[in-house]
């Protein structure tokens, strides 16, 4: 579960996030919208800890990211593929982030083959595709086996395969009870994945519905998505 409380937060003159308040509830695939710097990346950098809110607070099962234990046993989370360590093999990444991080190496073997890299495990990450770094980065996030994942634009970069790959992956880690929170610029995919969406733009909160519920109401979720942000449709 994620609580969003009252969360604000200012750079300067600019207000990235704006008195947000809501829930992200376990057992479902969040989908998480909105345009350009409306202020995705700053709420999740903020729910991990990475920035200090201005007011209001962001909680991981009740509590503030710094006052997790072991974190990565309660939250796994890919904000940036490209942050593993380019010399280092898949397997050689993985298993010195489980070795810090007091996780057994069993662990390593398993979640590089829920991402398909078993085959790919003693490559150097350098040589990597992008597609194939966004399955890393889902390992890693995998690797405390967390009941909360947070993933940033998990779809950027992946060929038609790795779309289905992903989101079948999503909706089995939520049916096994997790919270999923994966922001998207994606409509028609988010509308195949997610059962239910937070909207924001300007930092506000815009939509907090079903997906059926919004997308059902404004004959597809794009319209809904459009009509809520001031888009126009072409
Ligand atoms: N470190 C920072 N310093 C100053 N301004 C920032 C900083 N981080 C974000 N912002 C500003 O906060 C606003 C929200 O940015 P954010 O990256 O959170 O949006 P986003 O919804 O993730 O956008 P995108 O969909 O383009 O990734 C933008 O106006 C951005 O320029």
């Amino acid at each position: 579960m994620i609580d969003i409380r009252h969360l604000t937060k200012r750079y300067g003159r600019t207000t990235a996030v704006d008195d947000l308040t809501f829930t992200v509830t376990p057992g479902q695939v969040t989908a998480f919208l909105g345009p350009n710097g409306a202020g995705k990346s700053t709420t999740m950098r903020l729910i991990l800890g990475l920035d200090r809110p201005t007011s209001g607070e962001a909680l991981i099962g009740g509590k503030r990211y710094e006052q997790i234990r072991r974190p990565l046993h309660s939250v796994g989370a890919m904000l940036e593929a490209r942050s593993a360590h380019g010399g280092r093999s898949a397997y050689h990444h993985l298993l010195w982030l489980a070795q810090s991080n007091r996780i057994p190496a069993a662990r390593v073997t398993h979640v590089l083959a829920t991402v398909g890299l078993h085959d790919a495990a003693r490559r150097r990450v350098n040589g990597f595709s992008l597609g194939m770094t966004q399955r890393l980065g889902i390992a890693a996030a995998l690797l405390g086996d967390p009941p909360v994942l947070l993933l940033d634009e998990p779809v950027n970069g992946l060929d038609p395969e790795g779309i289905v790959w992903i989101r079948h992956l999503m909706r089995d880690l939520a049916a096994e009870g997790r919270t999923v929170f994966v922001s998207s610029h994606f409509m028609a995919e988010t509308a195949l994945t997610a059962q239910h969406l937070i909207v924001i733009g300007r930092g506000r909160l815009l939509a907090d519905a079903t997906v059926d519920d919004l997308a059902g109401a404004s004959g597809s979720l794009e319209e809904a998505f459009l009509r809520l942000t001031g888009g126009t449709p072409r």
